[in-house]
């Protein structure tokens, strides 16, 4: 561990932390959380029990590197490979594996995408943000729905002791606060990169996925047969299915770099679909049919959707769930296409075309009033209150949004868009005053 936190550190081992063959090398990344976790240790006592937690997970990891069996331990591929090809993998803590090292890599993995919104926030914030504000916005919008209540608590306490924004780009220890701007602008790509290249890791191709792991799934509402999956995958995969409504990860536009054509025919290493992308048991697109389904049957919707949907034709009916599905395949797919056509520069949501994706939302205004909105992913919460100011006649000021299926999320960083915030169609958000009981 570097005796004093400097963000270049973390920026050069996320910079070593992919192989030539666009890999992640296992000893930069743990040596990536080090850094982050001592830089949090400096930040006082409070944060203790994270701290406590990612040295244990790190310490996990380093323990398979340095162990008889390092050597598949090397890069994230090898690992995963290794590990299912020899039944290693339970992602859950109930099984004869609890400490499996994609099991643990899936918490880090989780913990990744927290910072990447974190970081991008502080890189755009302005002199009156609030560090606790960007720190809880990032978790609620990643981590927080992988968290039990009394974890959510008491992380969101701890944020409450971050210092503000410009004690925390001191402690950031690398330089002005243009040079931190900057840095992070150079430190955020990597992590981008490497966060996807992980999210990507998939056991497709390996054993596991010829049989000897897999588990039959249900038939998808679709009356489609799910593909198959590792029963690793499927435990902890469907608990998180079950509580969470909306993706875990929001769809980011990290750069993507195709693999090579050498690396995709030669290599053992995982196809790339998603392993260590959370609520996808099988595959991205098949997920997010799966969640349009879900936001469309699991929750009442309000009585202006439901309206509509009476009124509309069965043919109706069935041009639009096609055309809402379509969306969703196009949402991921534009995602990657944007993101190869960028040449792999890294794209803000905000940046990328998805003007044809429409997220239908039902809002719930402070004053109790209901709406039905029309958004588009890239559009911000901001827009959504301004939305829901120009159709009430109403001004709201300084309020915040809420997510009402469970678990409860709230935003007060109003520049998130609703791809960030994980928001898909036919939720339902409540916009209530900051101050409000
Ligand atoms: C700026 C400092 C704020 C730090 C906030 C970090 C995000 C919140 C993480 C909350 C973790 C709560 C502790 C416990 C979690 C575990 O229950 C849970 C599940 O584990 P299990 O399945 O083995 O039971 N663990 C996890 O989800 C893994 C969490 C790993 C957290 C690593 C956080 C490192 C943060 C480093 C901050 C660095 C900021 C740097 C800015 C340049």
């Amino acid at each position: 561990m570097a005796d004093s936190f400097s963000l270049q550190n973390v920026l050069d081992n996320f910079k070593s932390c992919l192989n030539d063959h666009k890999e992640v090398c296992l000893k930069y990344y743990i040596s990536g959380w080090r850094e982050l976790v001592s830089f949090m240790n400096s930040l006082g006592s409070v944060f203790a029990f994270i701290s406590k937690d990612a040295v244990n997970k790190i310490q996990i990891l380093e323990n398979f590197l340095t162990g008889e069996n390092g050597t598949h331990y090397v890069t994230v591929q090898s690992m995963v490979k290794y590990e299912l090809d020899n039944e290693l993998v339970d992602l859950t803590k109930r099984g004869s594996h609890p400490e499996s090292g994609c099991r643990t890599l899936l918490r880090l993995h989780r913990a990744l995408r927290w910072l990447q919104l974190f970081l991008e926030s502080l890189r755009t914030s302005t002199e009156d943000s609030k560090t606790s504000v960007m720190c809880s916005d990032a978790y609620n919008a990643s981590l927080a729905q992988h968290h039990p209540w009394l974890i959510r608590k008491a992380t969101g306490m701890a944020f409450c002791a971050l210092p503000g924004r410009d004690t925390f780009f001191e402690v950031l220890n690398a330089g002005s606060h243009e040079e931190v701007v900057t840095l992070l602008g150079e430190a955020l790509p990597l992590i981008s990169e490497v966060y996807q290249i992980t999210e990507d890791v998939s056991p497709r191709q390996n054993k596991a996925e010829e049989g000897n792991m897999h588990v039959i799934r249900p038939k998808s509402a679709k009356g489609r047969t799910r593909p198959k999956v590792t029963e690793a995958c499927t435990a902890d995969d469907e608990l998180l299915h079950e509580n969470c409504p909306f993706p875990p990860y929001p769809p980011s536009h990290p750069p993507r770099p195709p693999p090579t054509p050498s690396h995709r025919l030669n290599s053992p290493s995982p196809s790339p679909r998603a392993f260590f992308r959370h609520s996808n048991p099988s595959s991205a697109v098949e997920n997010a049919l799966d969640i349009s389904l879900l936001s469309l049957n699991k929750y009442k919707v309000l009585p202006s959707i439901e309206k509509r949907s009476e009124e509309a034709s069965s043919a109706d009916m069935e041009e639009k769930s096609s055309r809402s599905r379509l969306h969703t395949r196009d949402f991921f797919r534009s995602d990657q296409e944007t993101e190869r056509a960028s040449g792999g520069t890294v794209r803000t949501t905000s940046q990328c075309q998805e003007s044809e994706t429409e997220v239908l939302l039902a809002l719930r205004t402070p004053c109790g009033q209901r709406l039905t909105c029309q958004f588009r992913p890239t559009d911000t919460l901001q827009d959504v209150v301004a939305t829901a100011e120009d159709k009430s006649g109403k001004r709201y000021e300084h309020v915040l949004i809420e997510t009402m299926e469970f678990p409860r999320r709230s935003f007060s960083n109003l520049n998130m868009t609703l791809s960030q915030c994980g928001v898909v169609n036919k939720s339902v958000l409540c916009i209530s005053f900051k101050d409000a009981p």
